[in-house]
């Protein structure tokens, strides 16, 4: 990359919050037009913080930043946006019932040359998509749109006005592998075109097919830059956590194998617009894994939703251990020793602006009240006790839940269940967003627990994941269980094709 054109340099990056966080300490980092730099770190390393110092979200504690040559520092992402830096986060930022096109002129005073009114606009749109291969037809609302289309949408919106630097934050997290290509697809045409791209991601692979060079952050410090072509993922790793990687998974014998729960004739609510299910039947025994392999949204949500008790049976039951809980609230499910991960860490997940000790005990403060008041140090105790076993990265306990990385809430929410010791784990994507070394550890508790004869129902759209822990394979398509496959014949063909709507009995076993 000797000829190319540096666009930016950040130079001696640092950012505190308060005394106790330092989260980038005098980082340098440079990016040319027409390569994409995967920026990689483990949970808490700062990529965030960085990548949001560089959209003028942050204002950083010291440090300076050229772009295209001039000394910037943008006060608001509006203004980084006008210099040419666009970000797409994970939550997208579409006015659901508007057309492309509205959304696009939306919020803009100065409206991009070329664009000046909607039908100019439209064309420009036009234009764009075909130029990107994003295939986006302006006048589509967005409540209409997959998430991998309306994440197309962003990107448009970005070059519309004209960006030339586009961060990308795990932008492959909720999308499907046919969507994460048609991504690359794109991200691979912008590089052409003499974009810069800066992609965060923990998925390895994903780091090797796309990136020119990778950017390795440690403890808010950056470690390395290499050139991809010249490193491996193993490489990569290292540098990264430190250590080799042991992803093997140590599974006992099943014990007792007494039935944990099980549904009958379980009709869950459909989603609004979406049609009726069929009812489900399963049974989850003691000490087993059992995956619900799916694309996102068929229905493997609505269904855990409805066992935890957020969403109302329309008919049949669930049974805890031969006791019926279908009519309980969710309180009282968690008191039966039913554990949630829900994929939704901000939302269901924790209370993000309590603290890390808060969101321990939430959901059963009975368990640490005595004499009816809050015992504080059990309260205390408990919550270290999750941050050690979990390695969440939090100067203490009292850290408000909200001001961790994505990563550590994860890490928080899951350990906070599995602390408790449940009879059944309802789990979906548990590892969602998290770095290597963190799957690592969070595929060992589940392993452990279901090792200690809790029953766990992990539902992941991450199939290497789903293949790794279950012992038992079902594959989820509209709402509908299309089979249960044991581990040892479950191939990612045969739950490819059963993803895609083909029954169990259609596939070859
Ligand atoms: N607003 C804030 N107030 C206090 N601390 C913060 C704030 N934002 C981030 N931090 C802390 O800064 C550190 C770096 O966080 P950051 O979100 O940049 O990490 P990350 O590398 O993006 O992690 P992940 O992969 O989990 O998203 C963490 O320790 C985090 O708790």
């Amino acid at each position: 990359m000797t000829n190319a054109i540096t666009l930016l340099r950040m130079q001696k990056i640092t950012k505190r919050f308060g005394a106790s966080v330092l989260a980038n300490d005098k980082i340098d980092f440079d990016l040319h037009a027409g390569e994409v730099v995967a920026l990689l770190g483990e949970n808490g390393a700062g990529k965030s913080t960085l990548m949001n110092i560089l959209y003028g979200l942050y204002e950083p504690t010291e440090g300076k930043i050229e772009f295209s040559g001039v000394q910037t520092s943008f006060r608001d992402p509006a203004q980084a946006i006008e210099h040419g830096i666009g970000m797409i986060h994970q939550e997208f930022m579409l006015v659901e019932p508007f057309t492309v096109a509205e959304n696009l002129l939306m919020g803009t005073t100065t409206l991009p040359a070329g664009a000046e009114n909607l039908n100019t606009a439209r064309q420009l749109i036009r234009e764009i998509s075909t130029e990107y291969g994003l295939q986006v037809d302006p006048d589509a609302r967005i409540e209409d749109l997959s998430v991998g289309q309306r994440q197309r949408v962003e990107i448009l919106k970005l070059l519309f006005r004209h960006a030339k630097l586009l961060i990308l934050d795990e932008p492959t997290a909720v999308l499907t592998p046919q969507e994460t290509d048609a991504l690359f697809e794109v991200l691979n045409r912008l590089r052409s075109n003499g974009h810069a791209i800066v992609i965060v991601t923990h998925k390895m692979h994903e780091v090797m097919a796309i990136s020119d060079r990778v950017a390795v952050m440690r403890a808010g410090q950056m470690v390395a830059t290499v050139n991809t072509s010249e490193s491996t993922e193993a490489e990569l790793v290292r540098l990264m956590v430190g250590r080799d990687l042991d992803l093997s998974v140590d599974r006992t014998e099943p014990k007792g194998r007494k039935r944990a729960l099980e549904l009958v004739q379980l009709q869950v609510e459909a989603r609004v617009g979406a049609k009726a299910t069929p009812p489900v039947a399963l049974v989850l025994r003691h000490g087993e894994v059992l995956g619900i392999a799916g694309v996102d949204g068929n229905g493997q949500t609505e269904l855990i939703e409805t066992i935890f008790g957020l969403k109302e049976a329309q008919s049949g039951s669930i049974t805890l251990e031969g006791r019926e809980i279908t009519n309980l609230t969710t309180v009282e499910r968690r008191a039966a020793g039913i554990g949630y991960v829900p994929p939704d860490r901000r939302g269901v997940g924790a209370l993000v602006t309590l603290s890390i000790e808060d969101n321990v005990i939430l959901g059963a403060s009975k368990e640490f009240t005595q004499f009816g008041l809050l015992n504080r140090s059990l309260a205390r105790i408990a919550a270290d006790n999750v941050i050690d076993r979990f390695g969440v990265k939090t100067p203490d306990a009292e850290f408000i839940s909200g001001n961790l990385s994505g990563g550590n809430l994860q890490k928080l929410v899951l350990g906070r269940e599995v602390s408790r010791d449940p009879k059944v784990l309802l789990i979906e994507q548990p590892t969602r967003g998290l770095d290597v070394g963190a799957i690592e550890l969070v595929w060992g508790e589940i392993i452990e627990q279901r090792n200690q004869g809790a029953a766990v129902l992990l539902a992941s759209t991450e199939l290497e994941e789903i293949l790794a822990l279950s012992d038992r394979i079902a594959v989820m398509f509209e709402g509908e269980i299309m089979g249960i496959v044991p581990r040892d014949k479950a191939t990612t063909p045969i739950l490819g094709a059963m993803m895609a709507g083909r029954q169990l009995d259609e596939v070859a076993v």
